[in-house]
C-alpha cells in the first residue's frame, strides 16, 4: 500500500528547498525538479506546499510531463482530506429548479388557454 500523506503535512513543505505539491490527490516532491521546470521555478513555488492539480491541467501539460510526475510521487494525498463529492452538484439543483420553473409555467399558460375556451 503508498503511503498516505496528510494535506496539513504538505503545507509544512512549502519552500524553494522543500516543495512538495499535490496533483490528482497524489503528492510530489518536486524541490530537486523545480530548477528543471521548463514553465520555470517560480510557477512551482507559487503552488508550493498545496493542491496544484487545477494550476497543472490548465497549463494543458504534454503527456510527457505527467509521465515525469512518477519520477517524483512520494504517496497519496490521505482520504481524510480529499473532499467528497456529493451525488448532487449545485448544475443538478439548477436543472432541476429550470424544469420545475419550465413546468409550471407550461401548467399555468395551458390552463389560462383553457379557461378562455
Ligand atoms: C509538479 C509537476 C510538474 C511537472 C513534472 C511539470 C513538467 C513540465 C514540462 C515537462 C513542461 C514542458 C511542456 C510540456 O511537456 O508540457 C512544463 C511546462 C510548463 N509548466 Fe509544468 N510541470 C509541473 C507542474 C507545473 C505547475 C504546478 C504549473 C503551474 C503552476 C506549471 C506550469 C508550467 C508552465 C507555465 C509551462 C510552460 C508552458 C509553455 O511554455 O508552453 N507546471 N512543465
Amino acid at each position: 500500500m503508498s503511503k498516505e500523506i496528510r494535506l496539513a503535512t504538505v503545507k509544512q513543505h512549502n519552500k524553494p528547498t522543500d516543495l512538495w505539491v499535490v496533483i490528482d490527490n497524489k503528492v510530489y516532491d518536486v524541490t530537486k525538479f523545480r530548477l528543471e521546470h521548463p514553465g520555470g521555478e517560480d510557477t512551482l513555488v507559487d503552488v508550493a506546499g498545496r493542491d496544484a492539480t487545477k494550476d497543472f491541467n490548465d497549463v494543458g501539460h504534454s503527456s510527457e510531463a505527467r509521465e515525469m510526475l512518477k519520477k517524483y510521487y512520494i504517496g497519496d494525498l490521505d482520504a481524510a482530506d480529499i473532499p467528497k463529492k456529493s451525488p448532487i452538484s449545485c448544475r443538478h439543483i439548477a436543472l432541476a429548479l429550470g424544469a420545475a420553473f419550465i413546468g409550471i409555467s407550461l401548467v399555468y399558460v395551458i390552463r389560462r388557454g383553457v379557461a378562455r375556451n
